[in-house]
């Protein structure tokens, strides 16, 4: 990893991820319209990339992407598929657990897991000279299940509390990883289970490296809270919502500043339909 982040940038671009090629090297990635202080290299741990083409509800073309390897270092490859490997199957047993934890079978994820969406980063954060000026990443959180993140031992990410609002320091711990819970971790378990807001900050001095393994179901999964969670005192907090779509109309926003902020759960919550509503309805009232 950081064999292949060394080399100069044309040598980079070589494997770069576009519009049209899902995955690769990529160096202007914007969160939430700005700008990151990073470089990243996507792979997937399956043959292929399956994507919804746009986030139009009528267009059902799902083109086929490959990953793009490098030529140097000839073992990056290897080893990214033996992690893959590897991790995917702590994130299975990640899911058991949590299933168990709310009071569901073990296997009541297995069937969303079938033919997942396993992607993985290698997030590359160089020195930053006005390291208060920028972040590595912008504060988000991340779309799919679940994140299992290896970071080495600089530090930089933070999570933000929500009793205060506060921004913490994860410090990084050897050998262990962080996982973080997803959106879509969030409207199955109908708001038990919280996406956490990170971002990532940088410093002048040290460069980074992270590895978060994303865990997802297919793209063409309707995400929305499990029955077995809801019932009338405890009704759906989310509207089901197209999972390829959501991700589509999320990608927009990767490769340009967009005007409006980018697409997000809430924008399913039940709650504030019903509150948009009311507002719209005493508009009129006026
Ligand atoms: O580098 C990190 O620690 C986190 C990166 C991250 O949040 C992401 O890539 O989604
Ligand atoms: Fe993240």
């Amino acid at each position: 990893m950081r064999k292949f982040f060394a080399q100069p940038l044309e040598e980079k671009r070589k494997v770069r991820k576009d519009e049209k090629k899902a995955v690769g090297y990529y160096d202007n990635e914007h969160t939430k319209n700005v700008r990151d202080w990073k470089e990243v290299f996507d792979f997937v741990a399956d043959k292929r990339i399956l994507m919804a083409a746009s986030h139009e509800p009528e267009d059902k073309e799902v083109p086929e992407t490959f990953n793009q390897w490098p030529d140097y270092p000839p073992e990056l490859r290897e080893s990214c598929e033996e992690y893959a490997r590897e991790v995917e199957k702590l994130a299975y047993k990640l899911m058991e657990l949590i299933a168990l934890s709310l009071g569901l079978p073990a296997s009541r994820f297995s069937s969303f897991f079938e033919d997942p969406t396993r992607s993985v980063r290698l997030n590359h954060y160089p020195p930053c000279p006005a390291p208060h000026l920028a972040l590595g990443v912008g504060r988000h959180k991340d779309v799919g299940a679940l994140t299992i993140l290896a970071q080495d031992d600089v530090g930089g990410l933070e999570v933000k509390r929500k009793s205060d609002g506060e921004w913490v320091r994860i410090k990084p711990t050897s050998d262990a990883y962080i996982i973080n819970v997803g959106d879509i971790l969030q409207v199955w378990s109908n708001d038990v289970y919280e996406s956490v807001e990170h971002r990532v900050t940088v410093n002048s001095e040290k460069e980074r490296f992270s590895i978060p393994f994303f865990f997802s179901p297919p793209h063409c999964t309707m995400v929305k809270p499990l029955g077995e969670l809801t019932n009338e005192q405890n009704p759906a907090k989310y509207r089901a919502y197209n999972l390829g779509k959501f991700l589509a109309t999320r990608r927009q926003s990767n490769f340009k500043k967009l005007d409006v902020e980018n697409i997000q759960i809430s924008h399913f919550k039940v709650q504030e339909l019903a509150n948009e509503l009311d507002g719209a309805l005493s508009i009129n009232k006026k």
